[in-house]
C-alpha cells in the first residue's frame, strides 16, 4: 500500500445523510413489443427505495433484466425516473441541471463490466488516466503527472504499463486501469456494476479483494451490482435482492444469507453453484 493514501480518501461527509437516495422509483420504458398486461411498456423498476450511506457497500443481486443496470443508470443520472425522487447528498437532483449533472458525474464514478470496452483502445494508459483530470482541471500538469503515478501503484501495477494501450493488457489488468481511472477524482462513490463478471474466475477473486482493500482503506462508498449473490455478499455491507424491478428483500449480509425472508432470496441462494473463486473464504 502507497503512503500518501490520504489524497485518494473520499472526500469527508456528512455520517447520517445518504450519498445517493432513491425514493419510490419507477422508470417505465416505451417498447415496440412489451407484455400483455402492457403492449409496448416494459416497467423495468417498480416502486424501488434504497439509501447508500458513507463509508457502506450495497450489493444489489438479481437475475438478468431484474433491472440492476436501469437502477445504477438512475443513480449517476443516465436514466431518467418515469417518476420518484433520487437525491445527491440530500439535494433532489431528479431533474438535474447541466451543472449538478456535472458535478454528480465527478463525484460518483462508475466501473463496467467489460474494461476492453469501457476504455479507449487507442489511448494508452497514462492518457486515459490523465483524461478525467484534464476534463475537470485538477491541480496543474505536474501534479497530475504524480497523480498517475500513485494511482496506478494504488490498483496493484507497475508504473510500466503506464505506456501500453489496453489490448496489450490482461482482462484483469485492465479492470485495475478502469478502476484506477474511477478513483483519479476522488469519488464520494464508485458503481460498480458487473465488474468482475467477464473476467476469468482465478482474476476475479484479486479484483474483489482489490475493491474490499480499496473501500477499507479509502472509506469509499459502493454500489456493487452482480447477479451472483455469493460475490455479493463477499463485498456487501448491505444486499438488495432485486426481482422483476421491486426490492424483493433489504438487509445485512448476514441477516440476508441467514434468514432470508423471501422466497426468491431462497431460490437465489440456492440456484446455480458460487462464480466465487473458491480461495475467497465464505
Ligand atoms: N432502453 C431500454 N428500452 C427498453 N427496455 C429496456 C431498456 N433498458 C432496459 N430495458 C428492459 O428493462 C428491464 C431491466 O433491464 P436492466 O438492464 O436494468 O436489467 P439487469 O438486471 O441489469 O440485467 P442484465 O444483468 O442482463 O444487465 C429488462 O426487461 C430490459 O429488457
Amino acid at each position: 500500500m502507497i503512503d500518501s493514501m490520504q489524497e485518494f480518501t473520499a472526500p469527508a461527509v456528512d455520517p447520517t445523510v445518504p450519498i445517493i437516495k432513491l425514493e419510490d422509483i419507477h422508470v417505465i420504458f416505451k417498447t415496440r413489443t412489451g407484455s400483455l398486461l402492457h403492449p409496448n411498456k416494459v416497467h423495468a423498476i417498480n416502486g424501488l427505495s434504497l439509501e447508500l450511506m458513507p463509508g457502506e457497500t450495497i450489493g444489489i443481486v438479481g437475475e438478468s433484466g431484474c433491472g440492476k443496470s436501469t437502477t445504477a443508470n438512475v443513480m449517476i443520472g443516465l436514466q431518467q425516473p418515469t417518476s420518484g425522487h433520487v437525491y445527491f447528498k440530500g439535494v433532489d437532483v431528479t431533474k438535474r441541471t447541466a451543472k449538478q449533472r456535472k458535478t454528480i458525474g465527478r463525484v460518483i464514478s462508475v466501473v463496467f463490466q467489460d474494461p476492453a470496452t469501457a476504455l479507449n483502445a487507442r489511448m494508452s494508459i497514462h492518457d486515459q488516466l490523465m483524461d478525467p483530470m484534464n476534463v475537470h482541471k485538477v491541480g496543474t500538469k505536474a501534479e497530475r503527472e504524480k497523480r498517475v503515478k500513485k494511482l496506478i501503484e494504488l490498483v496493484g501495477l507497475p508504473s510500466s504499463v503506464l505506456e501500453a494501450l489496453p489490448g496489450q493488457l490482461s482482462g484483469g489488468q485492465r479492470q485495475r486501469v478502469a478502476i484506477a481511472r474511477a478513483l483519479s477524482l476522488r469519488p464520494d462513490a464508485i458503481i460498480a456494476d458487473e465488474p468482475t463478471s467477464a473476467l476469468d474466475v482465478s482474476v476475479r477473486a484479486q479484483i474483489l479483494n482489490l475493491l474490499t482493500d480499496l473501500k477499507r482503506d479509502l472509506g469509499l462508498s459502493m454500489v456493487f451490482i452482480s447477479h451472483d449473490i455469493q460475490t455479493v455478499r463477499y463485498i456487501s455491507d448491505r444486499i438488495m435482492v432485486m426481482n422483476k424491478g421491486q426490492a424483493v428483500e433489504k438487509g445485512t449480509a448476514k441477516e440476508v444469507f441467514e434468514n432470508p425472508k423471501d422466497d426468491y432470496t431462497k431460490l437465489l441462494l440456492g440456484a446455480a453453484p458460487s462464480l466465487l473463486h473458491p480461495d475467497l473464504g465464505k
